[in-house]
Order: C-alpha cells, then structure tokens, then sequence
C-alpha cells in the first residue's frame, strides 16, 4: 500500500467567525490579574479570513484590508502575527518557518467580538497546514491559550462553555439555529477597562455559574426561553462606560427583539430574533432609529476556524 503524500500548500485561507457571550459569570480577579468565568459561547456568522502565504524562512508580514483595518496593529502585538511566530517558536525548525499574513475584516475591532482572538486561530490553523505539522487538536488548543483567553473557542466554534479564564472549552449541546441582530457602537470598548470597572461595581462576586435556564433554553432551542436567560455580569460596567448602549438595548427590546445583551465586554449589542423574518424586521427597524454606527444580521451556531 502506498502512504498517502501530505499535501504542500503555498497559501492557506481560513475563515473564522465572531463569538458572542450568551452568558459571560465573573468571579473575584485572581492573583494574576484575570478573573474566573463560567459563559457561554455562541459562534455567530460574521467572520474575518486570514490568509497565510509562503514566505522566507524567518521572515514575517502582515496586511490588514476590512471593516477597522486603520486601528489593528502591525506589529507584534497583532494576534494572526503572534501566532504564527508562537507556532514557528514552538514547533518548526526555525530556518524552515516564515509566512505573509493577509487579513480581510468584516468583524468590528475592540466590539466584544473577539476578532483579534479569532485572527490568532485562524493564523494558527493556516500556519499548521501552510508548515505541514502535524499537531493534535489538544497541542493546537495549548498554543491557542497561551495567545488569549477567547482564542481556544475561536478554534472550536458552535455553542460552548468555557471556564477558567475562558480558554477551557467544552462543547454545549445546543439545537437548530438562532437568528440575531448585531448592533455595532461608534466607539469601541477596551477589555481591561470593562473588567477594571467590573472590579470597582462588585466589590464581592459570587463564584460563577452558568444559569441552568439558559443550557436548558438552548438544549430545547427555544429562542424565547433563551432571550429571557441571556446573561452578561460585564454588562453594567460597559454601560457605565458608554451610557449610551442603554438606549440602544431598550430600543431593540421594544422594536420586538426576544432579548438583548452587551456582547463579552461590549460595546456590541446582541439582539435575539424569534425567527428569521422577525430578525429582517428588527434590524431594518433598528437601522432606522439611528443609535448604532451599523447593524447587521447574523445566525448562530456556526464552526470555529476552519480553512476554505
Ligand atoms: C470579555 C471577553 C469575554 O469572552 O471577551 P471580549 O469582550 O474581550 O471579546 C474575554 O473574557 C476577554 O478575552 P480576551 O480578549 O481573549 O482576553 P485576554 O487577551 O486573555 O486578556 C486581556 C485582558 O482582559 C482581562 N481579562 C481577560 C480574561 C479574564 N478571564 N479576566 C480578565 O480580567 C485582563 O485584564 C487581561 O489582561
Ligand atoms: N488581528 C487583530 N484584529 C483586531 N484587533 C487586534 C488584532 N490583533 C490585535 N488586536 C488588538 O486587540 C484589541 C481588541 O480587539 P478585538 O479582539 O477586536 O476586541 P475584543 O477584545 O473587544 O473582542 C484591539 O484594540 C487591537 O489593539
């Protein structure tokens, strides 16, 4: 029998959606300085997709077209570019390892969308294949947690729990689709600052959980049980950083949607639709209240990175 030839790819392109947090449980900031989770994760269709390309041996590039490509860093700080050269660091003969990175946006940046984090798992899945290694899901995840708390569910996507920091991940069992409609704010919101004013709102957090009602709301796929549980401890700390987000949830929720919340930390408004039509509506309407720099439709579940 002949084994099979692993393909040798000059370029990788990988396409890696948005997340929002349909619970985001904050416990008391931990001696390193992150704070203990239990959320949930929802992988939404709204996706970035990075490119990786053969480069010399050493050499890393990055290019960043799309939706906020003027305030995403070129440097190392980038997380596409950290990643590749985590990779590279960990697991290649450096003298084989270079790559140049393209990046096309359609995920907004500092949205509570964690499209950094989602740059980094798609570089990181480009990077394996464009370097033929051959790594497990669990060494690839390692690396993921290394970049950032959100990167390991950037990789896995769907509907998952996450605890820790928010880089343990597990699948959550989740049925049919949910339609959504995501309200982006001028303004972005630093993560920092939104768990430093979380620090000064709650002096004494519980140890979190994840609500009961929301696993059983997605496990019985009922939007309107899963509206009414959405559930963000994050979500009063951004809207005293951006009052104005207030405005903008109470609009949806009168405009019919289902239920509302900041996404992680914010400023992105995530609206739940009881069905698809009533999601068209609910983001024409909302277009036209003009409280939102832009508002778009997107359903959930949907994989983490994958390459196309
Ligand atoms: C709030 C959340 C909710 O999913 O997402 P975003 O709203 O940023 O997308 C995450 O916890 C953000 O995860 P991520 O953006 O990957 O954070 P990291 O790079 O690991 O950490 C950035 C900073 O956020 C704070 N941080 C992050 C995670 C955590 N569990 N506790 C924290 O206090 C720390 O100040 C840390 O220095
Ligand atoms: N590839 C990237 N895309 C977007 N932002 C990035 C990227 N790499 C690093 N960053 C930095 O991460 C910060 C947070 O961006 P992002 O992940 O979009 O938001 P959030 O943490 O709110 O989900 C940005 O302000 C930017 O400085």
């Amino acid at each position: 029998m002949v084994s099979p030839v692993p393909p040798t790819y000059d370029s990788v392109r990988v396409r890696v959606p948005a997340k929002i947090n349909l619970a985001l449980k904050v416990g008391p900031r931990r001696r390193d300085g992150f704070h203990p989770l239990a959320t949930v994760y929802h992988a939404v269709s709204l996706f970035d997709e990075v490119t990786v390309n053969r480069a010399p041996p050493g050499r890393f590039s990055i290019t960043v077209t799309g939706e906020g490509a003027a305030s995403v860093p070129r440097d190392d700080s980038n997380l596409a570019l950290r990643a590749a050269r985590l990779l590279a660091t960990s697991f290649t003969d450096e003298s084989v390892a270079g790559a140049r990175i393209e990046i096309a946006k359609q995920i907004p940046v500092a949205g509570g969308l964690a499209g950094g984090s989602a740059d980094g798992a798609a570089s990181l899945v480009g990077c394996s294949m464009l370097w033929d290694l051959d790594l497990s899901p669990e060494q690839l995840r390692r690396v993921a947690a290394l970049l950032g708390s959100d990167v390991p569910f950037a990789m896995l996507g769907g509907t998952a729990m996450g605890s820790g920091r928010g880089e343990e991940v597990m699948p959550a069992l989740a049925r049919g689709t949910f339609h959504w409609v995501l309200g982006f704010a001028h303004q972005g919101l630093s993560t920092p600052a939104v768990y430093r004013r979380f620090d000064e709102l709650n002096p004494r957090p519980a140890v979190p959980r994840v609500p009961v009602a929301l696993m059983e709301a997605l496990r019985a796929g009922d939007p309107e049980a899963l509206g009414a549980a959405l559930d963000n401890d994050l979500q009063p700390a951004a809207l005293d950083l951006q009052p104005k987000l207030g405005r903008t949830l109470s609009a949806g929720l009168e405009l019919g949607a289902v239920g509302a919340v900041v996404s992680g930390s914010g400023p992105t408004i995530a609206f739940l639709a009881g069905d698809e039509n009533a999601a068209v509506d609910l983001a024409v309407a909302l277009s036209s209240e003009g409280l939102c720099r832009s508002v778009r439709r997107a359903t959930g579940p949907v994989p983490g990175a994958r390459p196309i």
